[in-house]
This record gives C-alpha cells, structure tokens and sequence, in this order.
C-alpha cells in the first residue's frame, strides 16, 4: 500500500477519475508519485508501506513504519494516514480476529534506504469484509494507494480491494515472494533461523542458533493450508518439487471435526496434553516390540489413528472409551506432521539436499510439530539431514511482496 501526504489536487483528480470510472494511471496509483508532476518526489509519499500475503486460511499483513521521518515529513503527512499509523501501532488486537504479533517486531531495518520498523499483524482470510470495512472506516478509500500482494487471495479479492477500499493490488507471486522476504528477514536478524537439540528429551532439548549466511541449496517445505515443497539452488533458482493437501489446513479441519474446538490455539493446547498412542497403532502393538531387521522402532506410529478400531488383540470398545479430545487432538497433529516430514525427507533425498527449512503458520505456537519433524528428519536420514526452522514462519511472503514493489513488474 502507498500511503502518502496527498496533495489535494492529486487526490481531487484521482476521486474524478474514479467518479467517471476512469482508469487511474499505473504511474499515479502504482507508488503514490505522479510523472506528470502533481505529485511531490518526496520519497516518503512514493513508498508503499503494506505488503499483504492472502492465503487460504490467514491473511499476513507487514506495514514498514519508517522512523527517520523528517520534520517536514510528518508536517506534510496526512491526518488519515497519522491515525492509520496510530491505530495499528498502539493496538495489538483489531477487532475480534486481527492480532499484531508484537514478538516478532524488527526495530531498525532498512527497507529501500528508509529506517523503520516492521509490523507484523494476522487475521483469518475468512474476515475479508470485515477487514475491507474497517480500512474504509478509517479513511483508506479516500488515498491513493497500492497495497504489493501476494497468495492466493490476491487474485480471488483484487476487485474486491478495487470496489470497497479504491485500493490496487500489485500483485507478486507467492513462492518468488516467499523466498525474497526469507533471504531479507534472515539477512535481518540473527537469530532468525533455528534447529531443534535432542528434540525428544525434554529436559534436553532447547532451540539453537543456526548460522544460515550461505544457505544453497536448501528445501523449503512450506506448511501453510496446504503444503509446497520448493528446492532451492541459488538466488532468483528455485523449483517448486512438490505438494501435498494434507497440511495445516487438515490439521485444524479434522481437529475441529474430531474435538468440537473452535481455533487453532485451542487444538494445539488440546493436543499438548494428549497421548497419540491411545489413537494410533505401534509398531510394538504389531510385533511386540522393534522390528528390528528394517530399523522400526517399536514406539514408532505403525498406524495413525488404527488402535481404537482394530480387531485382534485390542478390544476396540475398550479402546475408544479411552480416548480423550486431547488424545485425538494429539493424534491428528502427529498424523500431519509425520506425513509432511516423510514427504520432506523424500523430496531432499531426491533433490540431493541436506538442510530442509519448514516454514508457514501450521508451525506457530507448535512446538509439538517442531520438535517431531526435527527428531523425523534426524532419525530417517541417519543423521544427515537438518530440519531448520524460522522465526518468523509464516510471515516471508508479505515481506516479499513488499521488498518486490518496484523492482519487478507485478502481475
Ligand atoms: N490463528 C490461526 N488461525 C487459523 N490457522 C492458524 C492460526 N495459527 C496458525 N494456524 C495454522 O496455520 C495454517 C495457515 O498457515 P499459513 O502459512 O498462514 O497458510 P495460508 O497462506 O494458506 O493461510 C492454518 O491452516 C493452521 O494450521
Ligand atoms: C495451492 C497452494 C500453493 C496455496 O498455498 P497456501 O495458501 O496453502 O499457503 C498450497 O495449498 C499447495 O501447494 N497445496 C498442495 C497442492 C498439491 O501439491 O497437492
């Protein structure tokens, strides 16, 4: 999005021109500065501050708030976009859904030469109206402006951003966007990328610093609704590999369908205090301990969710009275997570590559999920490959989008 101190006679002709459904020119709305000259060149007015990632669950939102705004900068800068600031600085929750997560705020970054900090704000993609209606009641129909977005939702919304908020998309692709805001955020902040230590001992295992600065090639498995796989060789080199619909999405439909929760937190808490051998059948339920001759552990989840319908030496009655939400809630994590880390661990096998960075929002506030595709990683590659996470996990594609915004020609 290009906020900036419009000058009356801009946003007068602007107004006009969108009276009489006249197209607003790409050099006027694209970046808030007009060739024609109505505009200032002050680079404050021409920076879009928004980029948007909209996907099938959640839609991210990152606004740069630059912070070396000269005096006359902010003398200049109007009222609506004073207040705009202000309302989404002060608060950390919008409405019932919108979220700022504070934690993740980088103070000090440098975006196209201007110093300011990062915001990082969520809400479900499903309150889509709603979110138009409140950019409208504060005042954002009446500026110019661009909004760099990316997903899904970027192409599914963009007449709705046109009809409601008088808004453009300048729209990137999500994977290009991904990657970009990935390499900048890590670039950013050293303590961005991570690893699990003894994932399986709790006393033990503690997240450790992983030193990414010469990252190729790397796998990105990319958890968000559904799953991607991306193998990347080298900057602007990347292929996507493969997919899966079993992903986060699936993990929050099933449990919701399984345990009556209502959100994503509560089926992550569900499922911190489930057991999934209540759910699922082990190799030890089978063979009465490991199958030794090929390496199956007998704790390791023969099969998902079989135990409490089974025949043979568990009574499936008995069983199923066992099961508690949480352990169904478990059990569902552990079915996802594991079905991702086996295909992750395929695609790097077969892409010859070593490090595997799990990213997307199915990871947040998951240390469950974390900590079971380290430990899977680990054991099945007998050591040779990484699963390496991120902590700003699902937020790599607005910040793409944002950092692309006149560097390449969106869509
Ligand atoms: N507050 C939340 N609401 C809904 N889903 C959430 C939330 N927090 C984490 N998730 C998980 O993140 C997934 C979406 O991840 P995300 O990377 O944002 O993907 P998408 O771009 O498809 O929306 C959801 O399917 C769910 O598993
Ligand atoms: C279609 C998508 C790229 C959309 O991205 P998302 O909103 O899920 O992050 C993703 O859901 C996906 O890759 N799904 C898996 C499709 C498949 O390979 O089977």
């Amino acid at each position: 999005m290009a906020p900036h101190s419009c000058k009356g006679c801009l946003r007068t002709r602007i107004a006009r021109m969108a009276e009489s459904n006249k197209e607003i020119p790409m050099e006027v709305s694209m970046n808030g500065s007009d060739t024609n000259g109505l505009m200032g060149d002050n680079p404050f007015e021409a920076m879009p501050w928004f980029g948007m990632d909209i996907g099938g669950s959640l839609c991210k939102l990152v606004y740069f708030e630059p912070k070396d705004t000269t005096k006359d900068e902010l003398e200049s800068e109007i009222e609506v976009l004073k207040n705009i600031r202000r309302y989404l600085t002060k608060n950390s929750a919008y409405g019932k859904t919108g979220h700022r997560d504070t934690h993740l705020q980088m103070d000090n970054v440098v975006i196209r030469g201007r110093k300011g900090t990062l915001h990082f704000i969520r809400f479900p993609t499903s309150e889509m109206g709603n979110f138009l209606a409140l950019a409208r009641m504060k005042g954002m129909a009446n500026l110019v402006t661009t909004v760099c977005a990316t997903g899904g939702g970027a192409y599914k919304f963009e007449e709705n951003f046109i009809r409601e908020v008088n808004m453009k998309l300048a729209k990137f692709d999500e994977f290009d966007s991904l990657i970009k805001g990935m390499h900048y955020i890590e670039a950013q902040n050293s303590d961005e990328c991570y690893y699990w230590a003894n994932p399986t001992d709790e006393t033990r295992c503690a997240k450790v610093n992983y030193d990414f600065s010469n990252p190729y090639p790397f796998l990105i498995v990319n958890i968000g609704s559904g799953v991607s796989v991306l193998s990347v060789n080298g900057p602007n080199n990347y292929k996507r590999v493969s997919g899966t619909s079993i992903g986060g999405g699936t993990f929050l439909g099933l449990c919701c369908l399984l345990t009556g929760c209502n959100s994503f937190e509560e089926a992550i808490e569900l499922a911190t205090g489930g057991d999934h051998t209540h759910v699922d059948k082990l190799v030890r339920d089978i063979y009465g301990g490991d199958y030794e001759r090929f390496g199956l552990p007998g704790d390791l989840v023969a099969s998902s969710f079989s135990a409490c319908c089974s025949f043979g030496q568990m009574n499936s009655r008995d069983r199923r009275s066992k099961v508690s939400r949480e352990d169904l809630a478990k059990a569902t994590l552990v079915t996802i997570t594991n079905n991702i880390g086996s295909i992750a661990r395929m695609c790097a096998q077969q892409e010859k590559i070593d490090r595997v960075l799990f990213i997307g929002n199915f990871l947040r506030v998951n240390p469950i999920a974390m900590k079971l595709l380290a430990y899977a990683m680990d054991y099945w590659s007998k050591g040779t490959m990484k699963a390496l996470f991120l902590e700003h996990e699902g937020y790599f594609g607005a910040v793409g989008c944002l950092l692309q915004f006149n560097e390449t020609t969106p869509s």
